[in-house]
């Protein structure tokens, strides 16, 4: 088989090809996204209708699995929540290094940051609150967010209590001011291609901002977990995302400080590709 950097082989293409929990093989990308998305769950009502209560139920059994979840870092981190304070301090590295090279952080940064999937709110309060003068924080689960309410108080500005694939960037009706930087980290296999693509490309962050993207990478195609309603993305797999969003990634990096045993960690940093010139 040939391989390419990162040890993924170059036949990791789309259609990207899918296995289950148990590794079974479960076909082509686009073909399991029409099937977990557009059950024909109802006779007496079209394609349509159908579609749209497919949807609500691959999301709401996210949720769900969520929603029995302990609220602790050592819940939102499946177990694994000692992995937390080297997490946290890679991420000042990626900013350092991979965001703001140029950049002096003996005080904090006038810029605005949102986290995303937030959980309890882990990543804001060992990391984004250090640095960003304000951050707002994005979290459907509801006890999830009660937690970090009471753990953050008014270190976050904003606590929005909704989903990824339905925030529309928008407080009572009126545009939210542009990010200077989207933290989405271990949540985004929750979201279809369609969701994950529609969000990079609606998500309000500044000209000179960025989305960073810290997930878990299989070696090929993805990986299906049916219990929490999720995938997990290999790097090309990614990277076809973001080409599909008009995002083009300026740094990309492997995680060194995570156990061997679990799935290796690759943060992306992207920017919304400058508009294609029209040819004369
Ligand atoms: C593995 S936890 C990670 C939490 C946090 N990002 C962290 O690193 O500590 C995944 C999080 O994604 C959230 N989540 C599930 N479905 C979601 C959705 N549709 N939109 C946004 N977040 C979602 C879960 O509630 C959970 O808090």
């Amino acid at each position: 088989m040939p391989e390419v950097e990162g040890g993924e082989s170059s036949d990791d293409v789309y259609p990207f090809h899918g296995v289950d929990g148990e590794n079974n093989p479960i076909g082509p990308c686009d073909a399991f996204w029409k099937r977990v998305l557009t059950k024909k769950i109802r006779k007496d009502v079209d394609d349509d209708e159908n579609t749209k209560e497919g949807k609500l139920l691959w999301y709401h059994q996210g949720v769900e699995y969520w929603n029995h979840v302990d609220a602790t870092v050592d819940g939102v981190l499946g177990g694994f929540g000692s992995v937390s304070g080297a997490d946290a301090k890679e991420n000042e590295r990626i900013l350092r290094t991979m965001m703001y090279p140029e950049g002096e952080f003996s005080e904090i940064l006038e810029k605005r940051a949102l986290d995303v999937g937030a959980g309890v709110g882990r990543v804001s309060s060992t990391f984004l609150t250090k640095f960003f003068r304000s951050v707002d924080l994005l979290e459907p689960v509801h006890h999830f967010i009660e937690k970090a309410k009471a753990t953050l108080k008014d270190k976050v500005q904003n606590y929005f209590e909704e989903s990824l694939e339905e925030f529309s960037f928008e407080e009572d009706g009126k545009a939210l001011a542009g990010y200077d930087v989207i933290w989405i980290q271990w949540c985004i296999g929750q979201l279809s291609d369609a969701d994950f693509i529609d969000l990079l490309k609606r998500a309000k962050v500044n000209a000179d901002g960025f989305i960073v993207v810290k997930e878990n990478n299989c070696s090929k195609g993805f990986h299906w977990d049916d219990q929490d309603s999720s995938i997990t993305r290999s790097d090309n797999y990614f990277r076809w995302i973001f080409e599909q969003a008009g995002m083009e990634v300026v740094n990309s990096k492997m995680s060194d400080v995570f156990p061997k045993e679990l799935f290796a960690v690759r943060t992306y940093v992207l920017k919304r590709s400058p508009p294609k010139k029209k040819s004369q």
